[in-house]
């Protein structure tokens, strides 16, 4: 099948899989829908158990969805692994420790198709250098730390020259500054126009490196825009205060405010998740005749819950 720039790099539709648990099965992708158009760059961000990691091993054809389609690149996740058009940075998956750097790239471009192959072992060299892999090629893998065997994985999976790059929280592991340089390694291949999706749990990732975050929890989307969109969403505040009255009037008043996302209630005190924290904090003071109001920031976990449970934001 041909594709024109216009059709997505990658399309998952009403994807479902999965898992036997001990009550029964548990829904880890629990009906994904998404279109990445070629040369995005997309962060998959979600907390632990969100489904990212099985989300990506139906695009890799690691594992088949019980339900729904996955087209890559206008085939088969398989074919087009197979044919090297699609390439993958997993958290699991070893390095052979005896070999250095460079046998370990040579060792690996030999096992692409023939074709492929060729063309993978004449990348050698260039790959090596833009992942700053050519200074340790002499270097065994076990000697390596940690970032530099990342770097080695992120460096086989360019050798194929792959048009979509999948990376399965690349930087797990890895303190600040080989975390730092992994990403500017990255940041200097997105000009080649590759499609890249990333699974991260860290906001500042996705931030700094993708314009486009898609949020999963709980197996479903719950939020799919710019970065700095999703990042206001997840930055909102929890706004806590004591109400006089019927609290359950005030809680609709206060679904309706500009930036809420989610009100919950025990007793008189009302808890609101806000982006706009300052204005509610107001409104609460001098509307509702609030008392004792105190403004939290939750962590990105918690607000990925509050997210979640607040149900789809457009
Ligand atoms: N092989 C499996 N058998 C049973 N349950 C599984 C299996 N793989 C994943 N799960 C469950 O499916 C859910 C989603 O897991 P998944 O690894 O896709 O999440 P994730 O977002 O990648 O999490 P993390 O950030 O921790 O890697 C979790 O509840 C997990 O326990």
């Amino acid at each position: 099948m041909t594709t024109t720039s216009k059709d997505p790099a990658l399309l998952l539709e009403g994807v479902r899989k999965a898992f036997p648990g001990a009550a029964g099965p548990v829904a880890a992708v629990d009906g994904i829908d998404l279109a990445v158009y070629p040369g995005e760059i997309v962060a998959f961000l979600g907390p632990n158990g969100a489904g990212k990691t099985t989300t990506l091993d139906m695009v890799l054809g690691l594992t088949v969805p019980d339900a729904g389609t996955i087209s890559v690149l206008g085939t088969s996740p398989r074919r087009a692994v197979q044919a090297g058009r699609v390439s993958a940075v997993m958290q699991t998956g070893g390095l052979l420790r005896d070999l250095t750097v460079r046998e370990t790239m040579t060792a690996i471009a030999s096992l692409h198709s023939a074709k492929q192959g060729i063309k993978a072992r004449h990348r050698i060299d260039e790959v090596m250098e833009r992942t700053d892999t050519a200074r340790i090629g002499s270097r065994r893998v076990s000697k390596c730390s940690g970032g530099e065997q990342q770097r080695l994985k992120f460096a086989l999976a360019l050798l194929p020259d792959p048009a979509l790059l999948i990376l399965d929280e690349p930087t797990a592991g890895m303190d600040v500054n080989a975390r730092r340089e992994f990403w500017d390694t990255m940041r200097q291949d997105a000009d080649s126009g590759r499609t890249v999706l990333f699974a991260t749990h860290y906001l500042e990732e996705a931030e700094s490196f993708a314009q486009r975050t898609v949020l999963i929890g709980s197996g479903k989307l719950v939020a799919d825009g710019p970065t700095d969109r999703i990042r206001a969403m997840a930055a909102g505040r929890t706004v806590t205060a004591t109400l006089p009255g019927d609290p359950g009037a005030a809680v609709e008043r206060l679904k309706a405010y500009d930036g809420v996302r989610q009100v919950g209630l025990n007793g008189n005190r009302a808890a609101v998740v806000t982006t706009e924290s300052d204005a509610l904090a107001r409104a609460l003071l001098t509307e509702f005749g609030a008392s004792d109001l105190e403004i939290s920031a939750p962590s990105l976990e918690s607000a990925f819950v509050a997210l979640t449970t607040a149900g789809s934001p457009s």
